[in-house]
């Protein structure tokens, strides 16, 4: 039995003990080629939308079993090239990562916690499911991943989630049995991940194992501590070692007796379509864990989020004045979820409050918050300057003045390079470049030209 992947020794023999018979077969996955998947985005299209059909046939896309808005694209069709990834239509995600989201089955109003949550996949299609009603906090521990987190949030055009990137224990302390539904995709051994990623191969041993272990029921813990008293949380890992998997969730539940396991799912790369993934959903029945500092522990309404300047109150007053002439010129359909304005060093956020939620700016104080909530606006110079968050977050044909280019045009690959379009005959002022319809970003027209305001970050080399 050997594969063309150098896989270790120890690895393929604790296989053959899990598998029996079928360990043959799951070594030979190896050799085949792996899969590569998409979820179309449910907060920009639905299934009929003629684009949505342009780009099944465009990808060659094929449904993924599992997942409603998943499909597999052939390796070649390169989809992350293209102008409509820019524009948020869909998220590359691996397909059997598509599974623990629909299981956790997350509903419109729900406050949900995604605490392990970059790049993003998970958190993406947690808030599909929202619809933009409800709220996500998509937390990140790594403040580089935490970023790219934030920009995928941004692409899909999500307006009810904020973004930390804080260690478990410390988002705990301030969000005792607050979420309804907790996403806990653990970091892991990534067994599952050798055929997508061979270096890590390189990486894995028993003991990386046992670190792994260890670490996810410090995580579990301390994600049962926020959940509240009948919620769901679904545990996942790309990895197929049992010490991750069934060991670590038997561990958790005799641990916590409110807890109990709804159900487990495994995807095999040689039964299914996909690289591998592990899924517990566990309820948390009856009073569940006790707050940290006891049931009283409120936040202080006096503090800030950290890393972030506060402003006054005639400060935010004046920000929202400007982004509202902003709004009735250019946005004036623009709807926007329960919440409330939030000015950090002139940036203006529209952070989400769900009715009931007990959230506010008070529970993020302290916390490293990399977006609390939809970007609206910086205000600076006495005019306000829209966010490219905005842009991603309007609905197709959304602002008053488009610039609408064709999907796969030279002058939308232009665009996304930062270059200077040519504008209609009298056009001026702020206008939403999009393509075939489904906002880019922003460009400003002015003396014929449009000037691009596509952020430099993220422009096309
Ligand atoms: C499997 S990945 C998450 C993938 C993500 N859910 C998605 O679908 O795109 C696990 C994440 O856990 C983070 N992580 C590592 N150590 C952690 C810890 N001690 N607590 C919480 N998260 C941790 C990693 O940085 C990594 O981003």
């Amino acid at each position: 039995m050997t594969t063309s992947l150098a896989l270790p020794e120890f690895f393929i023999g604790q296989m053959k003990d899990q598998l029996g018979e079928e360990a043959p077969a799951f070594l030979h996955s190896y050799d085949e080629p792996r899969t590569f998947g998409l979820r179309l985005n449910p907060l920009k299209l639905r299934p009929g939308d003629e684009a949505a059909a342009h780009i099944r046939a465009l990808f060659a896309l094929e449904p993924v079993p599992w997942c409603e808005d998943g499909y597999y694209y052939g390796e070649m069709s390169r989809p992350g090239k293209h102008s409509y990834h820019a524009a948020g239509l869909y998220y590359i995600q691996e397909p059997s990562a598509m599974s623990s989201v629909e299981l956790l089955q997350p509903q419109p109003g729900d406050i949900v916690l995604d605490l392990a949550g970059a790049p993003g996949g998970k958190s993406t299609q947690i808030a599909g499911k929202l619809q933009g009603q409800g709220l996500l906090v998509a937390n990140e521990i790594h403040p580089a991943r935490a970023k790219i987190l934030s920009e995928n949030i941004e692409r899909m055009g999500i307006a009810n989630a904020i973004v930390t990137s804080e260690p478990p224990d410390r988002l705990a302390a301030k969000f005792p049995q607050f979420f309804d539904k907790i996403m806990l995709d653990a970091p892991c051994s990534g067994e599952g991940m050798f055929r997508k990623d061979p270096d890590a191969i390189t990486e894995w041993s028993p003991d990386h194992v046992a670190m792994c272990a260890a670490r996810q029921s410090d995580i579990l813990n301390e994600a049962a501590k926020m959940l509240k008293p009948g919620g769901v949380l679904a545990y996942s890992t790309c990895t197929f070692n049992r010490e991750e998997n069934e060991r670590t969730i038997e561990r958790f539940v005799r641990e916590h007796p409110a807890f109990e396991v709804e159900r487990t799912e495994r995807i095999w790369p040689h039964r299914d379509r996909g690289e591998g993934h592990f899924v517990a959903v566990l309820r948390c029945s009856g009073t569940a864990e006790e707050p940290p500092g006891g049931r009283s522990s409120r936040p202080d309404p006096a503090a800030g989020a950290r890393g972030a300047r506060r402003e006054t109150a005639s400060a935010l007053r004046d920000a929202l004045a400007l982004f509202e002439q902003f709004r009735r010129d250019a946005v004036p359909e623009l709807a926007l979820p329960a919440g409330e304005p939030l000015l950090y060093g002139g940036q203006l956020y529209w952070l989400p409050v769900p009715a009931g939620s007990q959230l506010g700016q008070a529970r993020l104080a302290g916390l490293k918050v990399l977006r609390p909530g939809l970007h609206l606006a910086e205000a600076k110079k006495g005019r306000a300057e829209p966010a490219h968050a905005l842009a991603l977050a309007l609905p197709r044909g959304g602002a008053s003045r488009e610039l609408r280019l064709a999907a796969g045009s030279a002058e939308a690959a232009a665009y996304l390079r930062g270059e200077t379009l040519p504008a209609e005959a009298g056009s001026s002022g702020w206008l939403a470049v999009s393509v075939d319809g489904y906002p880019l970003g922003w460009g400003k027209a002015s003396g014929g030209q449009v000037k691009n305001h596509y952020p430099k970050g993220l422009r096309w080399l």
